[in-house]
């Protein structure tokens, strides 16, 4: 298996191979724990305006999202794993946007199978990816300088087989990170430090979180291979 890191919003084209856009802190942190507490589906989509068009032609569905970090004028959540581990979510649609993961993820396409992940899952994650049997795997480190989903990357490479790192720097340099710092500062009642716990908390039990193709995009708990 040829294994690739990229880092930033465009993974380059993988027709017959697996993507893994990774965004720990914390677009996918957040959908993991809005799966956890109930959500249906998560719609991700570019824009504050491209929200409230879905939210249109989906009634039900709850608005979660941010812009430099903070959450959106009229959206019902910030981008944020705490909120949705403290909300009633059970079976609502969640549209979500956020600036590093879900744009990535938007330009993912074309490529085979198509996976989001942060270190919550990423054991999950690799498990899925070893069982496609693909020959190219692409692992996007979606924040196009931050060390946070660099380390995922490297985490999931040598759980793949490849060169890697363990899950204890991987939780480290989350931790550590950039992006981190506003969160643990406390500086700000909607950035909460909460959210990089529970971003550098690997979960065993956890799932995949697979994206499916189509207008509009759809990510998905993946089951578990036995
Ligand atoms: O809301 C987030 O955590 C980030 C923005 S930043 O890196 O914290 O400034 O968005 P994401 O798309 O989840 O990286
Ligand atoms: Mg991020």
């Amino acid at each position: 298996m040829n294994i690739d890191i990229v880092q930033g919003h465009f993974p380059p084209p993988n027709p017959d191979g697996a993507t893994v856009v990774i965004d720990v802190i914390r677009a996918f942190t957040t959908s993991y724990y809005a799966f956890c507490n109930g959500v249906r589906t998560i719609y991700p989509v570019a824009t504050p305006e491209a929200a409230f068009d879905l939210k249109a032609d989906h009634p039900d569905a709850l608005l979660a999202g941010e812009i430099d970090a903070l959450p959106i004028a009229g959206f019902d959540f910030g981008n944020s794993p705490w909120e949705m581990q403290h909300a009633d979510l059970a079976g609502r649609p969640l549209i979500l946007r956020t600036t590093n993961g879900v744009i990535a993820t938007l330009n993912a396409f074309p490529c085979a199978h198509l996976f989001v992940a942060g270190l919550v899952n990423a054991d999950a994650t690799a498990e899925a990816i070893a069982a496609l049997g693909v020959d190219q795997v692409v692992l996007v480190a979606s924040h196009p300088t931050g060390d946070e989903d660099l380390a995922c990357a490297q985490y999931l490479r040598g759980r793949l087989g490849g060169d890697g790192i363990s899950l204890d720097e991987a939780v480290q340099r989350t931790r550590d990170a950039r992006a981190a710092r506003k969160f643990l500062s406390g500086d700000h009642p909607r950035l909460r430090a909460a959210d990089i716990e529970l971003a550098a908390t690997p979960v065993e039990t956890a799932f995949a979180l697979r994206v499916h193709s189509g207008d509009p995009l759809q990510i998905l708990p993946e089951p578990r291979s036995a």
